[in-house]
């Protein structure tokens, strides 16, 4: 059949596909996936068929019906994987952030009752369709830099019939738009208003009324935030156990501020991905990287540190090359990052965790979507995989984590359909 969309004269196609790839991109390998020049990317319908430097473009399947986009010498990759965000929430923290300013820490505005549990207040609040309304706006946002799928973290009710709706919420989001969103219930969040001092009660709770509730299917992952102030790790252990126990992949927020052994203990249990570990030691990413062969990937977050005026961040470096593979991720949420740009994102992490640009770009793609278990669709340019594709409006790889808060995206096509917002290029 001939090629319904044709992507031709990418300057740099960054495939962040190499060729023996078996798991996430780990050591050496997340640096090492080739980039064609001059080359091109064949789709048809929703998948990529075929790509290659142009010599080898097979003309004959190019017709009066195939769309031809011509990047003229840009850099294109695969759609962004955000793979992790509190995508679902009512109000916003302006307020708070004032007291951040001011000097008040995390843990201090959260022990007085603000910070997650003011979001929980202004969400149960929150009707589904002013919740909706604003994940929709949300994901509009997201898709102009890029990102193509997206995990969503309920975690903002605290009760069962609060965080079901916001599944739900999330659910209706993905199908509204083309972004595709995968879900993750994060009820273990902290412990809710109704539990003071009795997170253990509260985890019961869940674990009795709400994950019997809901299908693997469509909510693949369970997460819950270790830490002073959520949940203690061997809380997290037998919550986590349970979870597993059901069919559920886990997840896991530990070591954002202290060094628990919350992301050990996770990755013990066979976690797809542990998040934020800006307080894991490189002596803690080398044994779970043996111990876990390379499949569990550290999520890395490194706009949460910056917007919470923290010097800590993940030693990325150490990890790569401990052998532990990182994705990153914006955390998008109304306490610690309100951000969407996952391309800033990108750059903090080259400047203050040591990734190189290559490894960076691998992070966000290929080793987000392991995060989220999406390697089959997405990540990386490959014949099958979906057709999300991104043009660039920069001409190489290194420059995209150089041009620092920018939004370099052109064009973006999820599962083989242009986006109709151009960010503005076409006037500039
Ligand atoms: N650390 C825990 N949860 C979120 C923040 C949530 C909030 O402050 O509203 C995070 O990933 O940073
Ligand atoms: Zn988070």
């Amino acid at each position: 059949m001939s090629y319904t969309l044709l992507l031709r004269n990418c300057g740099q196609l960054l495939t962040l596909a190499p060729t023996s790839a078996t798991g996430p991109l780990a050591g050496p390998d997340q640096a090492d996936w080739p980039i064609i020049t001059d080359g091109y990317v064949a789709c048809v319908h929703d998948r990529i068929v075929a790509l290659g430097p142009m010599a080898e473009l097979d003309e004959a399947q190019v017709t009066a019906a195939t769309r031809v986009v011509h990047a003229a010498g840009r850099v294109v990759l695969p759609g962004l994987v955000e793979c992790h965000t509190h995508l679902v929430f009512g109000g916003n923290r302006a307020a708070e952030f004032q007291r951040k300013l001011r000097g008040e820490s995390y843990l201090d505005i959260l022990a007085g009752g603000g910070g997650i549990l003011s979001t929980v207040r202004a969400t149960r609040a929150a009707p589904d369709a002013e919740l909706l309304a604003a994940a929709l706006r949300h994901l509009a946002g997201f898709r102009r830099y890029g990102i193509t799928t997206l995990e969503a973290k309920s975690g903002y009710g605290l009760d069962a019939e609060t965080e079901l709706r916001l599944l739900r919420v999330a659910r209706e989001a993905g199908r509204r738009q083309p972004i595709r969103v995968v879900s993750t219930f994060l009820g273990a969040h902290v412990p809710g208003p109704e539990y003071p001092g009795r997170p253990a009660d509260y985890l019961t709770m869940l674990a009795r009324d709400v994950l019997p509730q809901l299908d693997p299917a469509e909510v693949p992952f369970v997460d819950i935030f270790c830490e002073e102030g959520a949940f203690s790790v061997a809380q997290a252990r037998d919550y986590l156990t349970r979870a597993r126990e059901l069919g559920f992949g886990l997840k896991i927020h530990a070591e954002q501020l202290h060094e628990l052994g919350g992301c050990e203990m996770a990755a013990a249990l066979g976690a797809i991905s542990i998040d934020h570990a800006d307080y894991l030691s490189a002596a803690g990413a080398a044994r779970i990287a043996r111990a876990t062969g390379g499949r569990t990937v550290a999520v890395l977050l490194p706009l949460v540190p910056l917007f919470l005026r923290q010097e800590r961040y993940a030693p990325g470096r150490k990890f790569i090359d401990a052998g532990l593979p990182v994705a990153l991720s914006t955390d998008f949420n109304p306490g610690s990052c309100p951000s969407k740009n996952l391309w800033l994102a990108l750059s903090m992490a080259c400047l203050k965790m040591g990734l190189t640009p290559r490894e960076a770009l691998a992070a966000v793609t290929i080793n987000a979507a392991w995060a989220i278990g999406q390697q089959q669709q997405c990540g990386s340019l490959e014949p099958g995989k979906r057709a999300d594709l991104l043009v660039l409006d920069v001409a190489t790889a290194e420059e995209i984590p150089y041009w620092l808060g920018e939004n370099p995206v052109r064009h973006v096509i999820i599962g083989g359909e242009l986006m109709a917002d151009d960010n503005g290029w076409e006037n500039a």
